[in-house]
């Protein structure tokens, strides 16, 4: 049986008051396991921004509850949910926010220098995360002397330096050609994903739907529909 990684229960976010009240997430509830990699899907305004942001910790829901491997992340003090952030959940995002005056291997350390983990440490740390994501060679390079594709993996390995067990992934092809996006995800799928590891990924793009587990799809805040990916490779 698989361990759960994220557990929404009956979450509400809404925006506004009166005749401009939004509901933007209307009781969502969802589990994501440890193993997998689970898809958020829907049209532009279904919720699916809001409902990662209230399963990240980053936005407060009027009701329901948000569980990360059994923590109910909502009832942690700021503090502890700041830290919480930091050592159990990656992000990566589309444009892959990665800082242009800094190096390849600096940007994938930045996660553990805001640790005040030793400087020198730190980078070596980050190399061995380059590595494995194949881009040691480019270390020492700022992020603009590399491809689309390459900027991703450096976005990835900065997600993973430490060792989040929740990986969230949003719109991470949308800047990416059609091919870039697959050998992403491919890696992503091949190389990243572990028993361990939870890969959670908010995208419109149905070319990387092929590499779903599960896919979970929403409207007007709603799920509609939780499906199975028999043929995921
Ligand atoms: N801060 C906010 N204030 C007011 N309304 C908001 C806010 N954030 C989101 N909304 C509204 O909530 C609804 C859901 O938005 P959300 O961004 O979660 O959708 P989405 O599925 O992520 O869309 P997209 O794919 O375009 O990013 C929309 O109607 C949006 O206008």
């Amino acid at each position: 049986m698989a361990k759960t990684a994220i557990s929404a229960k009956q979450l509400v976010k809404w925006f506004g008051e009166g005749e401009a009240k939004t509901t933007a997430v209307n009781e969502v509830s969802f589990e994501a396991y440890f193993g997998e990699i689970f898809f958020l899907v829907g049209p532009s305004g279904s919720g699916k921004t809001t409902l990662l942001s209230m399963i990240s910790g980053i936005l407060r829901p009027n009701s329901g509850s948000a569980f990360i491997d059994n923590t109910d992340i909502w009832s942690l003090s700021t503090d502890e949910l700041a830290d919480f952030r930091l050592n159990r959940i990656g992000f990566v995002f589309q444009d892959y926010h990665l800082f242009p005056r800094l190096s390849t291997v600096e940007n994938v350390a930045i996660p553990l220098i805001l640790k005040r983990h030793d400087w020198d440490e730190s980078i070596q740390t980050a190399m061995g995360f380059l590595e494995i994501v194949g881009l040691s060679d480019r270390a020492q390079l700022p992020p603009v002397n590399l491809s689309g594709g390459e900027q991703q993996r450096v976005a990835i390995a900065r997600a993973m330096v430490s060792q989040p067990d929740i990986l969230i992934f949003d719109e991470p092809t949308a800047s990416l050609d059609g091919d870039t996006g697959k050998k992403i995800m491919s890696f992503v799928k091949t190389k990243i994903l572990n028993e361990k590891r939870c890969v959670l990924v908010v995208t419109h793009d149905n070319r990387i739907f092929e590499f779903a587990d599960r896919i979970m799809k929403m409207e007007d805040g709603k799920v509609t529909a939780i499906e199975t990916q028999s043929s995921a490779t």
